[in-house]
């Protein structure tokens, strides 16, 4: 049964839903996973953020953000992006007949989320700098009135995102998880997603509220630094660097709200390494059959630690937010593995190594 779009919600959406810029994105999976959970000792869900439309979150964010822009009547949109943000705008804007212009960190941008920026039809720039040189150069375009920013400083963004929240509580059959654990890159979604819920507290849905888990890659973890150093500023980190390209992101343009969600949710942050990552991105995928790329996997690899650490207690109910596709970044994906077996088209060479398995 085809699960609802993010326009379920329309009531909590400060849009015009009657001019709806939608590819019927949310109602995303909602995956129990007894195996890591039963090793882990935790009640563990993943929610899918891989099968929206585009193959990632943003997309929830994007079909509200390009929703306003139609409501405001500009005609080009733009951004700054690690990809898949670009990807999803570059999608949403060719659906709503906007032109659209994206920025790009020159080389860190995995191939599927640059195959789709290019494919929709953005016009695509690629800088000589990193993710937070490509924000800002689009900011001063956006603010001489040259197009309509669609990053997560846009709050359309985060009213889209926020369904993620509103899902995540439905799917539980109307109750909150004890925890809920992301990877953090600009720092938009955790928010959001504290936003939703917080929302459906308010409106009496529900009591209990999740403690919110941000997790960062070591060498670019401003809000985590910050977190475990019990500081409530985030200090840039000037190069940030990962191979979780998505959150190679060394400002996070809402820390501040960031900060708010980890500390009014009583959650917090943790980092973890490349290998920690790539670790967890292939035991999900050969353990429960859910393929993310590197970055979604930091919540897997950042809840291993938090129960290693004696952070999560026994029999919690957590949920992971796996945010991309595996698809978006399949070299990372063919580099962690062996290579394919070259055989004749003699089955016995097949059969000798198969039954070996
Ligand atoms: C797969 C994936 N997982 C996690 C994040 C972090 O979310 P935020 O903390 O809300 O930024 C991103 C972010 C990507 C971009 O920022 C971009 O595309 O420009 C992502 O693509």
């Amino acid at each position: 049964n085809r699960r609802d779009n993010i326009w379920k919600y329309k009531e909590f959406l400060p849009v015009n839903a009657d001019n709806r810029v939608s590819l019927d994105e949310g109602g995303t999976p909602f995956c129990k996973c007894e195996k890591i959970g039963k090793e882990l000792g935790v009640d563990l869900y993943v929610k899918v953020e891989g099968s929206n439309p585009t193959g990632s979150f943003k997309d929830r964010g994007m079909s509200v953000g390009t929703t306003k822009a139609v409501d405001l009547g500009v005609n080009m949109v733009g951004c700054a992006s690690t990809g898949n943000t670009s990807a999803s705008l570059s999608a949403y804007a060719a659906r709503a007949g906007l032109k659209c212009a994206v920025v790009l960190p020159s080389g860190k941008v995995a191939l599927g989320k640059l195959a789709q920026a290019m494919f929709h039809g953005a016009k695509v720039f690629a800088i000589d700098g990193n993710f937070d040189d490509a924000l800002k150069t689009i900011t001063e375009l956006a603010l001489d009135g040259e197009l309509y920013l669609l990053n997560s400083i846009n709050p359309f963004r985060l009213e889209g995102q926020k369904t993620i929240g509103f899902e995540l509580v439905h799917d539980l059959g109307w109750e909150s998880p004890d925890r809920v654990i992301l990877p953090v890159g600009n720092a938009g979604n955790i928010s959001a997603i504290w936003k939703g819920i917080t929302e459906f507290r308010d409106a009496g849905y529900i009591k209990d509220t999740p403690m919110m888990t941000g997790i960062q890659a070591v060498n670019s973890a401003p809000i985590a630094n910050a977190v475990k150093a019990g500081e409530d500023t985030v200090t840039p980190v000037e190069n940030p660097d990962t191979i979780a390209t998505a959150i190679r992101i060394g400002a996070p343009v809402s820390s501040v709200k960031a900060m708010r969600a980890i500390k009014e949710s009583n959650g917090t942050a943790e980092t973890v390494t490349d290998d920690e990552i790539l670790d967890a991105q292939k035991y999900l995928a050969r353990t429960e059959g859910i393929g993310v790329e590197p970055a979604s996997a930091a919540s897997i690899a950042g809840l291993k630690k938090l129960v290693e650490n004696g952070d999560v207690d026994k029999g919690e109910r957590v949920v992971c937010i796996v945010t991309g596709h595996v698809l978006k970044d399949p070299n990372v994906a063919i580099d962690a593995c062996e290579d394919p077996t070259p055989v004749s088209s003699d089955p016995n060479e097949i059969r000798n190594v198969i039954r070996t398995l």
